[in-house]
């Protein structure tokens, strides 16, 4: 079994103090931090770009896993790669040209994801799958923190997993101590949670996501 990680989203922080935020954050155990990049065009909310990544990067050794939310997101892989993603993941709803993407993604020197939505088959990542490090299953229609949990998203995890015993698998989206519990047995080992964490003791409640 792949071991466990924790990435808190960002998007459910202190927006007036994220230099300390992110310090707080990983100072509770957190090994990846969670960037929702958001367009108001493939999601219908604003959030942050490239420059606060660059901004906050320099307070912390975390993983940045940057979860982009933006049409044609090709347009500003270059922008996030160098403002310090370590792992990027665009959706396959928001691009025609997937593999073009995602090698672009790898260019730069980052790890390559793709994310699907609810909506989304996992069949749908058949072409490409092979050249991932991961897959991101949204278990809410993506937009927003907060939101109830789409346990729809457990099938398609233990689909991914049964034909890849190796591959990254990502949730993202109502992770709390309960659904975390149906996420993991399903064969989820990236668990993403924003409001969850930051609602509370941040050392604690990352305990128990694990
Ligand atoms: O990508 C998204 C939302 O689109 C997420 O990363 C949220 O930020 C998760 O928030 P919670 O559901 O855990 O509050
Ligand atoms: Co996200």
């Amino acid at each position: 079994m792949k071991k466990i990680s924790i990435a808190p989203s960002l998007l459910a922080a202190d927006f007036s103090d994220l230099k300390n935020e992110v310090k707080n954050i990983e100072l509770a155990g957190a090994t990846h931090l969670h960037l929702d990049i958001m367009d108001g065009d493939f999601v219908p909310n604003i959030s942050f770009g490239p420059m606060v990544i660059k901004a906050i990067r320099p307070y912390t050794n975390m993983i940045f896993d940057v979860h982009v939310m933006v049409s044609n997101p090709e347009r500003y892989i270059e922008d996030i790669a160098k403002a310090g993603a370590d792992s990027i993941t665009i959706h396959i709803e928001a691009t025609k040209h997937i593999d073009r993407a995602v090698n672009l993604i790898k260019s730069f020197g980052c790890k390559a994801a793709v994310a699907i939505n609810p909506g989304t088959a996992v069949s749908s990542l058949d072409a490409i799958i092979d050249s991932l490090d991961m897959v991101l299953v949204m278990s809410v229609n993506p937009g927003f923190g907060g939101q109830k949990f789409i346990p729809k998203a457990l099938d398609k995890i233990k689909e991914i997993r049964e034909k890849y015993k190796d591959i990254d698998i990502e949730i993202d989206g109502g992770i709390n101590n309960e659904t975390a519990i149906l996420a993991k047995s399903a064969g989820a080992n990236i668990l993403v949670a924003g409001s969850y964490v930051f609602s509370g003791n941040y050392k604690e409640k990352i305990e128990s996501l694990k």
